[in-house]
C-alpha cells in the first residue's frame, strides 16, 4: 500500500532541512531584532511612529541643577510691549542685555513680532533637538529622526536642502545673526520657521531694521559683510531675548560678563541654542555637537563645507570650555546625544 508521504518527511534529509529551516529564522529573529526597522519590514507588523517619549518637566527638573536660579519666567523673544515702564534697565550691553541699544532695539520690535506658534506654545510637553553644525552629522543618517522632533533649532547659514538625509528638513526655529545671514530664507527654511535674530551690537538691530523696512543698507560696523538683499517675510523674523546669553555665559562657562568686552569671550550659537532648549522644553537632545582635536589641523568641522578649526581663530569662543560645559550636561542627563561627543 502506498501512503502519502507527510510534507517533510522524518528521514536524515528532513531533519536536515528542518534544522536549516529553523537555523534561517533564529538569523532573521536576531537581524530583526538588532534593526528595529528591518523587524518591522519583514513580518510586517504595523509601524507605530518612532518618537522619543516625553516626560513633561524633565529638562526643567534636571537643568535646575546645572543653572543656579533657574526660572522659565523670561520670555524666549522680545516684545516692544515688556519695554514701556521699564524699571529697571538692562544691566549688561550685547549681546548680554541691551543697555545702550534701546533706540535701535525699540524700532525693530515696533516692525516684528514675538509669538511662539500656537501649535508649539500649546504642546504639552515640548520635545526638542538643537542641530549643531558639526561634520559628525556627515553620512550620519539622522534627518528622518531629527523631523519627528515638535521643535527643530538650526544654527546660523547651516544648509538643509541637499542635506536633508542627514539633517532632516524641518526648521522650528533658526538662530542668526547679519553676518551668519547667508542662507536663502526660503530654500532653507520652511514658511513658519523662525528666523531669531541673536544681536550682538547695535548695528545688527539697524541691519534687520534696513532689510525688513528696505532702508539704504549699511556696509560698515561688520566683521563680514552680511546680505543686503535677503528675501524674507517680517513675520518670520523675531528677537532672541539676550537673558540666554547672560546664562549660557554667566551659568554654562563662567564668564565674567562686565569684562567679557575686554577679554572678547562669548558662548558658540550652538551652546546658546542650548540654553534655549532648556528653558523652552522638556526634552533636548542634540546633534552635530563637537570640534575635532586641536592637532588635527586637517578635519573639516561642518557638515557642508570644507573649513577647518583654523578658520576660528579670532572667534572669541573657548571650544574646550564649552566641550566640559557640554560633557556635563550629557553626563547628568540634562540632554542627550544624537551622535558621538
Ligand atoms: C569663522 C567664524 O567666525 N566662524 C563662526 C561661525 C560663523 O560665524 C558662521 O558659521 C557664519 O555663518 O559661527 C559659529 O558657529 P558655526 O556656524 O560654525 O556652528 C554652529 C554651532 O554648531 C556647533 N558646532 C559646530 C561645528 C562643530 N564642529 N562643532 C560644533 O559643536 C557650535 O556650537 C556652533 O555654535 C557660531 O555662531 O557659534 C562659530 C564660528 O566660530
Ligand atoms: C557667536 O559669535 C559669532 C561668531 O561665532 C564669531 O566667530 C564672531 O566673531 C567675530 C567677532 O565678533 C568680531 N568682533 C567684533 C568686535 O566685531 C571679530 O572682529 C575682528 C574683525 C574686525 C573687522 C574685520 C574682520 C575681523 O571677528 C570675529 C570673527 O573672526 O562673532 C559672531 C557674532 O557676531
Amino acid at each position: 500500500m502506498i501512503g502519502k508521504s507527510p510534507p517533510l518527511c522524518m528521514c536524515p534529509a528532513g531533519w536536515k532541512l528542518l534544522a536549516m529551516l529553523v537555523l534561517v529564522l533564529i538569523v532573521m529573529v536576531w537581524y530583526s531584532i538588532s534593526r528595529e526597522d528591518r523587524y518591522i519590514e519583514l513580518f510586517y507588523f504595523p509601524i507605530p511612529e518612532k518618537r522619543e517619549p516625553c516626560l513633561q518637566g524633565e529638562a526643567e527638573r534636571k537643568a535646575s541643577q546645572i543653572f543656579g536660579n533657574y526660572t522659565r519666567n523670561q520670555p524666549i523673544f522680545l516684545q516692544l510691549k515688556d519695554f514701556f515702564w521699564v524699571k529697571t534697565p538692562s544691566a549688561y550691553e550685547l549681546p548680554y542685555g541691551i543697555k545702550g541699544s534701546e533706540d535701535l532695539l525699540l524700532r525693530v520690535l515696533a516692525i516684528t513680532s514675538h509669538t511662539m506658534p500656537e501649535s508649539i506654545q500649546s504642546l504639552k510637553c515640548r520635545r526638542c533637538v538643537v542641530v549643531g553644525n558639526g561634520h559628525r552629522l556627515r553620512n550620519s543618517s539622522l534627518g528622518e529622526a531629527i523631523n519627528k522632533y515638535d521643535v527643530v533649532i538650526r544654527l546660523n547659514n547651516a544648509p538643509v536642502a541637499g542635506y536633508e538625509g542627514d539633517v532632516g528638513s524641518k526648521t522650528t526655529m533658526r538662530l542668526f545673526y547679519p553676518e551668519s545671514a547667508h542662507f536663502d530664507p526660503k530654500v532653507e527654511n520652511n514658511p513658519d520657521t523662525l528666523l531669531v535674530l541673536v544681536a550682538f551690537k547695535a548695528m545688527d538691530f539697524h541691519w534687520i531694521e534696513t532689510i525688513l523696512s528696505d532702508k539704504k543698507r549699511v556696509r560698515k560696523g561688520f566683521w563680514k559683510q552680511p546680505p543686503l538683499i535677503w528675501d524674507v517675510n517680517p513675520k518670520q523674523i523675531r528677537i532672541l531675548n539676550p537673558f540666554y546669553m547672560e546664562i549660557a555665559a554667566d551659568r554654562l562657562l563662567s564668564l565674567s560678563l562686565q569684562q567679557s568686552r575686554k577679554s572678547k569671550q562669548k558662548p558658540t550659537t550652538g551652546l546658546l541654542a542650548i540654553t534655549l532648549a532648556l528653558h523652552f522644553c522638556d526634552v533636548v537632545h542634540i546633534a552635530g555637537f563637537g570640534y575635532p582635536d586641536a592637532y588635527k589641523k586637517k578635519q573639516t568641522i561642518h557638515y557642508y563645507e570644507q573649513i577647518t578649526l583654523k578658520s576660528m581663530a579670532g572667534s572669541g569662543h573657548n571650544v574646550s570650555q564649552e566641550a566640559l560645559a557640554i560633557k556635563r550636561m550629557l553626563e547628568t542627563g540634562v540632554v542627550k546625544n544624537l551622535t558621538y561627543f
